[in-house]
């Protein structure tokens, strides 16, 4: 008789704004046997389980249930989006050492659980809490993910297609760096299809400029900022990144995506998160892609790499 197949489980910690729609876009992709769901708020994570498991008929055969530290053991992936999120105003950085605190106690709960599986951070800055997890949890970098510059690329892919007026998955390009106010868009690899975006510019949309560009990239960098003052959060395109990154790991996808990994001498960089493109599979991190980057992208690059270094110290003394 063949072997029964293993119960993919994934434990969601933090079930906000961000931990609820993550909940709620991987129910509708069928990737998981089992979701478990974890918050200081047990009530809520009650009523998210409820509405949530009332939501299986329509799509496939999910076990969802609010449950505990104990119900990592088995998980295969645990996904963090606990902490605070920014007030209208606050930056990433601004957040550090209320979600470093926050971090030391839900990573040690869930390795005391026996948890072996592999840890995919959302909470700001992302960058360094990825680190922090590292650090605390002890499993190899390779098991410990942020979900980096997921979202900046997207957002920056997505505000290219709309100006070239292109299905944005003939968009290729990426944001680099912080998840944060220092990232940086890599234009000297942009490409549309299989055209350089300068070229694809001269012969299809002469009128357009540098300046277009310059101002399309400051609203993908400020565009958290923008929902916030909007609505106080933003949660359905992060909750779709990470649906795409577990998508990348249960399914051992070897998917190219920003992703915040620990560097050890990529880009010149060494023992620190940054969101940079790596190859992601059912191992984790496989690799991390090093892109020929132009001088004035490698010196944003290490500035952002500074910014970071320079915000974990208090903390990590690195
Ligand atoms: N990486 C990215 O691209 C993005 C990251 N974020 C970040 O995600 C985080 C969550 O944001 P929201 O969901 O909007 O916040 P939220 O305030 O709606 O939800 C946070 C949840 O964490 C829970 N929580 C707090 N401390 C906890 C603990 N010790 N154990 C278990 N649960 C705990 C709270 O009860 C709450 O339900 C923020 O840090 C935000 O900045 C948000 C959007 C994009
Ligand atoms: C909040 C946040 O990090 C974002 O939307 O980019």
């Amino acid at each position: 008789m063949a072997a029964a197949k293993k119960t993919l489980r994934v434990v969601v910690i933090g079930t906000g704004h961000v931990g609820s729609s993550y909940a709620f876009s991987l129910i509708n992709q069928n990737l998981t046997d089992e979701m478990v769901l974890i918050d200081l708020n047990k009530e809520k994570t009650e009523g998210d389980a409820m509405d949530l498991n009332h939501g299986v008929p329509f799509g496939a055969p999910t076990k969802i249930w609010a449950g505990e530290y104990a119900d990592c053991a088995d998980a295969d992936l645990v996904v963090i989006t606990a902490g605070a999120n920014q007030q209208p105003g606050e930056t990433r950085l601004d957040l550090i050492e209320k979600n470093a605190k926050i971090f030391k106690n839900i990573v040690t709960s869930v390795m005391d659980s026996g948890f072996d599986g592999i840890f995919l951070i959302a909470t700001n800055p992302v960058d360094v809490l990825s680190y922090a997890t590292w650090k605390y949890s002890g499993l190899p970098m390779e098991r410990v993910i942020g979900s980096g510059t997921i979202l900046d690329t997207a957002r920056f892919r997505f505000m290219l297609g709309e100006y070239f007026d292109l299905d944005v998955r003939n968009v290729h390009g990426y944001i680099m760096g912080e998840h944060g106010d220092t990232e940086l868009p890599v234009w000297s690899q942009t490409r549309i299809g299989s055209e350089h975006i300068g070229r694809y510019m001269e012969k299809y949309k002469p009128e357009g400029t540098q300046q277009d560009l310059d101002d399309m990239f400051i609203n993908v960098r400020d565009a958290a900022y923008h929902i916030i003052e909007r609505k106080g959060a933003t949660h359905y395109a992060i909750a779709m990144g990470l649906a795409r990154l577990t998508k990348a790991i249960l399914r051992n996808e070897h998917s190219i995506l920003t992703v915040s990994t620990l560097m050890k001498g990529e880009y010149g960089l060494d023992d620190l998160y940054i969101g940079v493109p790596a190859v992601v599979s059912r191992q984790g991190i496989e690799k991390v892609i090093e892109i020929d980057l132009n001088k004035e992208e490698e010196e944003k690059l290490n500035h952002s790499a500074q910014v970071l270094k320079e915000a974990m110290k208090p903390i990590f003394n690195v």
